[in-house]
């Protein structure tokens, strides 16, 4: 059996960054990947950024086939920019390969040709991402025209007609994205109405916009049936309804990804979720094994793997004060047109906890940005603790909220008293300076 201080399992964000790190500091790792089209995780591949591209390129008026071929130049070129990020490193080798664990500390690795490599690490760090859940119900078998985010992100046909199973991030996002290529899409929500982690009045705008725009939704509804042929999708509907359409994108969640892992084989545990369980330091059951991302059941986001990685650097080399305790403000975005983003809590939140707020609300038409981008839809809306003169939460349905929420995100981490918002000079025209209106 061969030996390594390091191994990282899976090519993610927060495993290629600390991959990275380790090398830097002259240590050998070995960072095992799965699929040589998978070189940067999940993200970089088939995740947020080919995703966004798509996004932007439906707002830009391009064809779904030119959206596609953009996105997949970019996609080559990352994976191969990431590739080389750890490959060039005279102590990193980076090897295609499944891992399984044998033992504790212990992995064999099947590699693409067949072959096994045996593999004792002091350290490793387990970074094997999500993947699609698929609902259990008859005849819902991923296939040609059953798909997932990864293969509506490059269809090699666009379809004319589409369902999305799911109103969460992934099925807004891809509604909203593939109405703008020109399909004509259908969401299928189980609850009476979508978003509702918002406060109403901000997901019902929402929801209107969407529908406004032509977006069909099948509220309160639940998918009983599917029937695939070669070219069709033929759906039944607990309410006795049928209908047929060129594709069905499942986005009904994704969960942790350990099938095949050989975590039976070793002491680390999971939750009643089905994640490697971890300590605020990601420290598994296993003494020297961490999980990051998306497999240790924490928020799906790629700037959370990142910050595993910070954690875990912390607490190998740094002071040791960091861990996942220290999360507080963290924004989010739903990549619509416009975006959605939020940080903190929502004025119904607040007030269930009890605190004394006051709440400022403006329709993003009143910032003069708006009228010269000519995207005028949306609100701003941000809660303040009376008591404190800190910002709570707040939320940014508008253009370029996915860059102004980090604004009040930075305020909030920071302990700022709403003021310095509505004091700060801003440049002009832009969508941030609305806070010196907003905030008055
Ligand atoms: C369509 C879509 C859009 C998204 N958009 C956003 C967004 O806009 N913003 C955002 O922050 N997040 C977004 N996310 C979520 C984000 O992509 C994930 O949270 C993030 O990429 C998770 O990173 P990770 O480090 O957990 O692992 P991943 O990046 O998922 O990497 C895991 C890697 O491990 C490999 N692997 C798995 N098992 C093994 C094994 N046994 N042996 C070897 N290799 C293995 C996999 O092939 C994969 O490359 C999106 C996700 C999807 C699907
Ligand atoms: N912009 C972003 O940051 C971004 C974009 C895409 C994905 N992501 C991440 O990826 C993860 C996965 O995205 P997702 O949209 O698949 O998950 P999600 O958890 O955001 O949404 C899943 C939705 O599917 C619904 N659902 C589940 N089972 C269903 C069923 N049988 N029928 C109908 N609806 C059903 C759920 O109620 C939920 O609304 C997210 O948690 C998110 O963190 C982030």
């Amino acid at each position: 059996m061969e030996t390594i201080k390091n191994l990282v399992i899976g090519f993610g964000k927060g495993g290629k960054t600390l991959a990275k790190t380790l090398a830097q500091r002259g240590e050998a790792v070995m960072v095992v990947e799965q699929s040589s089209q998978m070189y940067g995780g999940t993200c970089i591949n088939v995740g947020c950024l080919p995703s966004k591209n798509m996004i932007i390129n439906s707002e830009r008026h391009l064809s779904f086939a030119e959206g596609v071929v953009h996105q997949s130049a970019l996609t080559d070129r990352l994976r191969n920019k990431n590739y080389h990020m750890l490959a060039d490193e005279p102590t990193v080798e980076v090897v295609d390969g499944k891992a399984r664990f044998m033992g504790d500390h212990q992995v064999e690795i099947e590699l693409g040709n067949g072959d096994h490599r045996q593999v004792e690490a002091e350290r490793v760090f387990i970074d094997t991402g999500a993947q699609p859940v698929i609902p259990d119900i008859p005849g819902l078998t991923l296939g040609e025209r059953i798909i997932t985010s990864k293969e509506a992100l490059s269809l090699p046909y666009q379809p004319q007609t589409m369902a999305v199973l799911g109103a969460g991030h992934i099925g807004l996002e891809f509604a909203s994205m593939y109405h703008q290529y020109g399909t004509d899409v259908t969401v299928i929500n189980r609850h009476e109405h979508i978003l509702n982690h918002y406060d109403r009045d901000v997901a019902e705008m929402v929801e209107q916009d969407l529908i406004s725009a032509g977006i069909h939704f099948r509220m309160n509804t639940n998918l009983v049936q599917v029937e695939a042929t070669a070219d069709r999708v033929t759906l039944t509907f607990d309410n006795g309804e049928s209908q047929t359409l060129d594709a069905l994108l499942v986005a009904s969640g994704r969960r942790p990804n350990i099938d095949d892992l050989g975590l039976e084989n070793t002491g680390i545990q999971l939750t009643s979720q089905g994640a490697i369980q971890v300590n605020e330091r990601l420290e598994t059951t296993i003494p020297n094994v961490w999980a990051i991302g998306d497999v240790n059941g924490g928020p799906q986001f790629t700037y959370i793997s990142l910050d595993d990685f910070r954690i875990i650097n912390n607490q190998l080399f740094g002071d040791q004060t960091r861990s996942t305790k220290d999360r507080f403000a963290v924004p989010a975005t739903t990549f619509l047109t416009p975006p959605l983003s939020s940080v903190g809590l929502t004025e119904q939140a607040a007030r269930a906890q009890g605190y004394n707020i006051k709440v400022y609300q403006q329709a993003a038409a009143g910032i003069p940005k708006a009228h010269v981008t000519e995207e005028t839809r949306g609100l701003y809306k941000v809660i303040v603790d009376q008591d404190t003169q800190k910002i709570l939460g707040a939320v940014i349905y508008a253009a370029e909220s996915h860059e102004v929420i980090n604004i009040v995100a930075l305020a909030m981490k920071t302990h700022q008293p709403y003021t310095v918002l509505r004091d700060m000079i801003y440049t002009h025209p832009t969508m941030a300076e609305v806070f010196n209106d907003l905030l008055k």
